[in-house]
């Protein structure tokens, strides 16, 4: 076991955070933790030796706002492990485009996973993962990811995903907000995007701002974030197949 690991993570929902954690408290006996979806902040740069990414998939791809601010870390030669995890439809290029983000800012990838959390706009969709028995394959994987760090490996861990990306996500719609908002503001501080405002009683969420993330559905104290009733709809249809499949984590060494 380590002493030390840096972990950072974005995790609107929580999947990532959990599967993120468990991987590290395996790892280490202290971890570092550094929340990218803090809104206004100046990532810091990572106190530790080996440095752990998690990033939630979304349309097969990294949020813009997780690259762009590990563009603003240095590696300078530091161990790296990448974590995808998704919502049991697919990664697509995702962890490529993680790896190659870390990558970029000099750090080397020693070990990456593509991993299964619940489906944050369908729930039904990897209800309840990662479970137990993922949280045991994310363990036993950080035990073979600390074999690898005392030998002196070279290169990075090759991944899968397509050059060039699949094109970015662009669903031009946001959570709205029910009348039973008491207008607490939760949903204004905690967005990753800073895309919510409240002025004048009403609740305001910037179409170009907002990542679609989730978050303030699930922070929001009294449930009045919901995504628009036909988006929902729609996105349960096109998932709808996909609650009874159980995907598999995948682990690349
Ligand atoms: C806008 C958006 C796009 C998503 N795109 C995908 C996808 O392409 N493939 C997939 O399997 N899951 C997708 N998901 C599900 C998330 O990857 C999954 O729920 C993940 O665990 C969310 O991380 P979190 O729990 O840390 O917020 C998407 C979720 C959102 C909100």
């Amino acid at each position: 076991m380590l002493h030390k690991i840096s972990l950072y993570y974005f995790s609107p929902t929580g999947g990532t955070k959990k599967a993120g954690e468990t991987f590290c408290q395996e790892m280490a006996g202290k971890v570092e933790v550094i929340d990218l979806g803090v809104p206004k902040q100046t990532v810091r740069e990572p106190e530790r030796e080996v440095v752990v990414f998690a990033a939630p998939v979304f349309g097969g791809r990294i949020p813009k706002l997780v690259t762009d601010k590990i563009r603003k870390l240095h590696g300078n030669g530091k161990r790296a492990v990448t974590l995808a995890v998704y919502g049991t439809r697919a990664y697509e290029d995702a962890l490529l485009e993680l790896n190659r983000a870390v990558e970029g800012q000099g750090f080397q990838v020693a070990a990456s996973a593509a991993l299964i959390a619940r489906h944050s706009i369908v729930p039904e969709v990897g209800a309840g993962r990662p479970d137990e028995k993922d949280q045991e394959e994310i363990r036993d994987f950080a035990k073979s990811v600390l074999e690898k760090l005392r030998t002196s490996f070279q290169g990075t861990v090759k991944v899968p995903g397509n050059d060039p990306y699949k094109e970015a996500m662009n669903m031009p719609a946001t959570p709205i907000s029910l009348p039973v908002c008491n207008q607490c503001k939760r949903c204004v501080s905690i967005c990753p995007a800073e895309a919510i405002s409240i002025s004048d009683g009403m609740v305001t969420t910037d179409t170009e701002a907002c990542i679609l993330c989730m978050a303030c559905t699930v922070a929001c104290p009294q449930g009045a974030r919901i995504l628009p009733p036909p988006l929902q709809e729609q996105m349960n249809e096109k998932l709808g197949a996909l609650k009874t499949v159980r995907r598999e984590n995948e682990f690349y060494l």
